[in-house]
């Protein structure tokens, strides 16, 4: 296998960068084209040593919640066609799980995160650096009701943290971050003008590396 094509996703919470990147995949799966989807998320720090009460006081929405060396160890592993073991991030008891997943990487990997825009050592990884711009508003809105419904968050404490971290770690960190961007997606997971363009992309690309040897 060539080396592999890497598209990063970022942007804010909520934006629907999750979404995009399930449309994408199952666009380009149509199209015969194997795809890795890696999260961020699942690189949020281990917090064992720390009480599970105490978890909900970390500031999850800063770069140094994550293990970026880990991720970058792992895009240079997948580039070398080495497997990973790939972690895995429980958002109830907000800790890495013990299990992880062997992964080998495959022609087009799709990594998305709040952060990945803030890291500038794995530019170098990025073929294509894409910003998902949503209103924050909105975002809010989507978040509210994915982390009660599904992270196991109660609404009191999704407003509180909001507050508190989520909004001014975005002005802080995500907003500037699309200033790295390649291309920026309006309204988030259900742009399927995007999802076409951007397939269309990394189709041409592959057939492009194919042809090149
Ligand atoms: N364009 C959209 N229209 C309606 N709901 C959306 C849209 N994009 C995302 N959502 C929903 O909003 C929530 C957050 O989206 P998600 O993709 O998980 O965001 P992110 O990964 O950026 O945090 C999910 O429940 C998702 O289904
Ligand atoms: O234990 C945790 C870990 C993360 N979060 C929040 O998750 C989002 C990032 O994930 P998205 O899928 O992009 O929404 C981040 O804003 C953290 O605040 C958490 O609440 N608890």
């Amino acid at each position: 296998m060539l080396k592999p094509i890497i598209l990063a996703i970022s942007g804010a919470s909520g934006s629907g960068k999750s979404l995009f990147t399930q449309n994408l995949t199952l666009s380009l799966e149509k199209h015969e084209q194997l795809v890795l989807v890696l999260q961020e998320d699942h690189y949020y720090k281990s917090q064992d040593h720390i009480a599970v009460a105490d978890r909900a006081k970390t500031n999850y929405d800063h770069p140094d919640a994550f293990e970026h060396d880990l991720l970058l160890q792992h895009l240079q592993a997948l580039c070398n066609k080495q497997s990973i073991d790939y972690p895995s991030y429980c958002y109830k008891t907000h800790t890495r799980l013990q299990e992880t997943q062997k992964v080998q990487a495959k022609p087009i990997i799709i990594i998305e995160g709040i952060m990945l825009l803030t890291q500038i050592q794995l530019f170098d990884y990025f073929d294509l650096k894409v910003f998902v711009d949503t209103p924050l508003d909105v975002c809010l809105m989507r978040r509210m009701l994915r982390d009660t419904q599904e992270r196991g968050r109660t609404l009191d404490s999704v407003a509180r943290q909001y507050e508190k971290t989520v909004k001014p770690m975005y002005h802080k960190f995500i907003r500037p971050s699309k200033n790295f961007a390649d291309l920026i997606v309006p309204h988030g997971g259900e742009n399927f003008i995007a999802v076409d363009i951007l397939g269309a992309y990394l189709l041409n690309q592959q057939h492009g590396k194919k042809n090149n040897g």
